[in-house]
């Protein structure tokens, strides 16, 4: 290509560019060179509105983001925001009679007021800078405890300092709140949490209050119940890398009786029927022994613990595993039944409700049931729900006995502390039977007495 067709091009460029900018810039720019360079008083009024009325329906914010392209090929001065530059005339005017000498005449501060009548209070909000004006505005309605934007003509006026007048109606005045009958949410809580940190406490004392019986310290001592240490353990010639290791006690040390009575337990453990309904229970021709309590309470485990057989039945960290009634054989002259846990269980409410209204009716109603084990967690004590299943088979007849949980958790005190508590809550109760069991299908510590006392039922029960 020949420079002089080069040159050419680019000329044609540049005149193609300006005319373009020209014309982009021409709505705005010549209705604002309209208005800088209108002198008339009248004219420059009408102008300036117009403009302003534009500026704000095509720019209503942030109007540096979206101002079209053209106006960036603007000159600096015109790049001013649209606040700075609604009044062009205005500023025109006092840049022209600002003196020589640096000082404001007349006319500067006659401009200044002609300004400042033109756009009121519009004007005066956008000289100030946008964050101290905002800041300034939240003050004060902070300070008069107005939401949202106040008004501005309160703005202008003198700012008394008001006496804060003390409603003693006024609920929602939360500061001033000084008495316990009226409370605001914040001490509410406090005084709520409060309470019941000091109904827990007041619980805790009376807990560590109670005073075991001699019988059931020393039954806690030689069952070794509680937490203990494992070199306690060793000691006394127990095999700490068994499952259940105070359950494999030498064969010696158990009588005869005993062990004939609980050799029912060396039978296999088969699972027999499951029902989540009462019509699908299986018929009633074994003797029964159930296993209740809360969600977590150790049911599952405490079968697998008795029969050694682990693995047989389910067990999770997880409240609500069991969720039907199971039925499992154990050999052919006693079935362990483990219900499913109430209370704690994460599981929808309906749900909970169906299992409860299940167990409920399967302890109520049962032919073959010879004894429901209600197993309670030894750290946490009876619950409501506990009593409400004693009161149910208090009024059926059903006999059961309380089954302390869990011991290897807590210190052998205070395993005897939390049986001599229910022992004493449960003393005027005519189903019960006595003793009141404690086992850990951790450690094993007390499953051989319970399956001594177990292993009776089946001997003797009659069809
Ligand atoms: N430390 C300790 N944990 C136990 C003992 N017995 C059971 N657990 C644990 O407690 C959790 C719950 O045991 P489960 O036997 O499934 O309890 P469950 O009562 O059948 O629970 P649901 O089926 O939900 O009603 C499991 O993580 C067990 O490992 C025990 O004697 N000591
Ligand atoms: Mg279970």
């Amino acid at each position: 290509m020949s420079l002089d067709h080069k040159v050419k091009k680019r000329l044609k460029l540049s005149s193609l560019s300006s005319n373009s900018s020209y014309k982009g810039r021409s709505r705005s720019t010549t209705q604002r060179s309209d208005d800088d360079t209108t002198n008339s008083r009248e004219t420059g009024k009408k102008t300036t509105v117009s403009y302003l009325k534009k500026k704000k329906t095509v720019y209503p914010n942030n109007h540096v983001n979206q101002t079209p392209r053209t106006m960036w090929a603007a000159p600096k001065r015109n790049q001013r925001s649209a606040s700075t530059s609604i009044n062009d005339d205005a500023a025109t005017s006092v840049f022209k009679t600002k003196s020589p000498s640096g000082g404001d005449d007349d006319a500067t501060r006659k401009s200044h007021k002609k300004r400042d009548e033109l756009d009121g209070r519009r004007r005066k909000s956008s000289d100030v800078p946008m964050a101290a004006f905002k800041a300034r505005k939240q003050a004060l309605s902070d300070k008069r405890g107005v939401v949202g934007d106040g008004s501005d003509s309160q703005e202008d006026k003198p700012r008394k300092r008001k006496r804060i007048r003390l409603d003693r109606y006024d609920t929602s005045n939360k500061r001033i709140v000084d008495d316990d009958v009226l409370l605001d949410d914040v001490h509410g809580l406090k005084n709520k949490k409060d309470a019941v940190k000091s109904v827990e406490m007041s619980k805790n004392a009376q807990f560590r209050a109670i005073q075991p019986s001699h019988s059931i310290l020393s039954y806690v001592e030689e069952n070794l119940l509680g937490r203990r240490r494992l070199i306690e353990l060793k000691r006394a010639g127990y095999n700490t890398e068994l499952p259940a290791p105070l359950d494999n006690i030498p064969q010696s040390t158990s009588t005869e009786r005993e062990r004939i009575e609980e050799s029912v337990f060396r039978n296999k453990l088969e699972f027999f029927a499951a029902a989540n309904v009462s019509s699908s229970f299986p018929p009633p021709d074994v003797p029964e022994i159930a296993f209740a309590g809360r969600s977590n309470v150790g049911k599952s485990s405490l079968l697998n613990a008795l029969t050694r057989q682990w693995g047989v039945v389910r067990t999770s960290d997880k409240p609500g595993l069991t969720q039907t009634i199971n039925f499992f054989d154990l050999g052919s002259k006693v079935r362990l039944v483990d219900l499913p846990g109430y209370g704690f269980a994460f599981a929808k409410d309906e749900v909970k409700e169906a299992w409860e209204d299940l167990v409920k009716e399967y302890v109520s109603t049962r032919t073959g049931l010879k004894r429901v084990c209600l197993l309670v967690d030894t750290k946490w004590g009876m619950k409501p729900r506990d009593q409400e299943l004693i009161n149910l088979m208090e009024r059926s007849n059903t006999k059961y006995q309380i089954v302390l949980t869990k011991t290897d958790v807590v210190f052998p005190m205070d395993v005897a502390r939390r049986a001599m508590q229910i022992e004493e809550k449960l003393k005027a109760n005519r189903s019960i039977v006595q003793p009141l069991m404690m086992v850990s299908s951790r450690s094993g510590a007390g499953i051989g007495s319970l399956r001594t006392a177990l292993a009776r039922i089946a001997k003797f029960a009659k069809f």
